[in-house]
């Protein structure tokens, strides 16, 4: 970390902070979708605890990962004002913050709840922070693609904490989402590349230029339409979703090929990208809804 005054203490706002809870609003609605959408009830206490755990299992990543990174969001203007970098916060206080969430969430949703929601959730928060942010992140631009895997593991531990189990519905949701991040990211990453650039961390546009990133964001949308349709057809959901999917998917696919078919710009020019990156989260809000209204319907 630079050296900074640390205006200690650091209260509850920036514990709250270290949690990232924008972004892991759609984690945990997707968690919990996943667990809405199993065929076997959960008791809804069970339920409210499985969706805590997987709240506090993935405000804990976030807290280890800005543990982890401090030196980088002060680099970077978007996250300069984090508790760490804006040395509200000292270091030690993040990490233990952050492994005594992650072993409560594990702990609580293996006693709670079942053993494997609870091995998927260890193994999300592992991949979350060795995977992506301590080996991949600093070393290569497919970090997002291997690493973003953490964040699509929620709707599978929904499904197992509701069944115990796994089956190909909630495989299909983790691969939605895995397929889903490159083009979430990397519309994001287009128009905020030189922040990554002057943190020297190597995100896509940064290492292979704005063309290629342009092509993999259309590129990655292809198998994601494929996946975000087929529960339909393969008969795990019925037409409440089905067509919910085409539609949204469809209106994902044309604003990917806006954002791959568009020449270069400047950064505060990139309105097509910023459309893609914000439709992005109303779309697995909406695919996510869609498939619960399904279930409801059905049952
Ligand atoms: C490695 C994969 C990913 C990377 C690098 C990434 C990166 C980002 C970044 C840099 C932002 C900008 C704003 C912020 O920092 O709050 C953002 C926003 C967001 N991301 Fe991602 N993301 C990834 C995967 C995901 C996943 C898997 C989800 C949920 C399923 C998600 C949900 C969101 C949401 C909801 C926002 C909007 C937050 C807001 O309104 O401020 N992201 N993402
Ligand atoms: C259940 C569980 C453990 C879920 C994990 C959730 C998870 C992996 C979400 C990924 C989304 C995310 C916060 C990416 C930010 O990337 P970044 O850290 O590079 O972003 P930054 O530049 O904002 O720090």
């Amino acid at each position: 970390m630079t050296a900074q005054t640390i205006t200690l203490p650091a209260d509850w706002r920036d514990f709250l902070a270290l949690t990232k809870p924008r972004v892991m609003t759609l984690v945990v609605f997707t968690g919990l979708c996943g667990m809405l959408a199993a065929p076997v009830p959960i008791h809804p206490v069970l339920g409210f605890t499985a969706v805590l755990c997987i709240a506090l299992g993935a405000g804990a990543a976030g807290a280890l990962n800005q543990w982890y990174e401090a030196d980088l969001d002060a680099k970077m203007k978007r996250t300069q004002g984090r508790p760490l970098p804006a040395g509200r916060m000292e270091r030690e206080s993040a990490l233990h913050f952050g492994v005594g969430l992650a072993i409560f969430s594990v702990v609580l949703m293996g006693l709670a709840v079942n053993v494997p929601a609870a091995i998927i959730l260890t193994v999300s928060i592992l991949f979350y922070v060795l995977v992506y942010t301590v080996w991949l992140k600093r070393r290569t631009p497919q970090n997002i693609v291997i690493g973003g895997a953490a964040g699509a593991f929620p709707p599978l531990i929904g499904w197992a904490a509701a069944t115990g189990d796994v089956a190909l519905l909630p495989f299909l949701l983790f691969s939605l989402v895995f397929l889903w991040t490159p083009p979430h990211f990397w519309a994001l990453a287009l128009f905020v590349k030189t922040d990554y650039a002057n943190a020297g961390v190597p995100m896509l546009p940064v290492v292979a230029g704005e063309r290629v990133t342009r092509t993999q964001i259309g590129l990655y949308t292809i198998p994601m339409a494929a996946v975000a349709v087929a529960p339909w057809p393969l008969g795990l959901t019925g037409p409440i979703y089905g067509i919910a999917a085409c539609l949204l998917t469809a209106t994902f696919g044309v604003l990917a090929v806006q954002v791959a078919t568009r020449r270069t710009g400047p950064e505060d020019k990139m309105k097509p990208e910023k459309r893609l990156f914000a439709f992005s989260i109303l779309y697995l809000f909406a695919m996510f809804g869609a498939l619960v209204a399904d279930r409801w319907v059905a049952a």
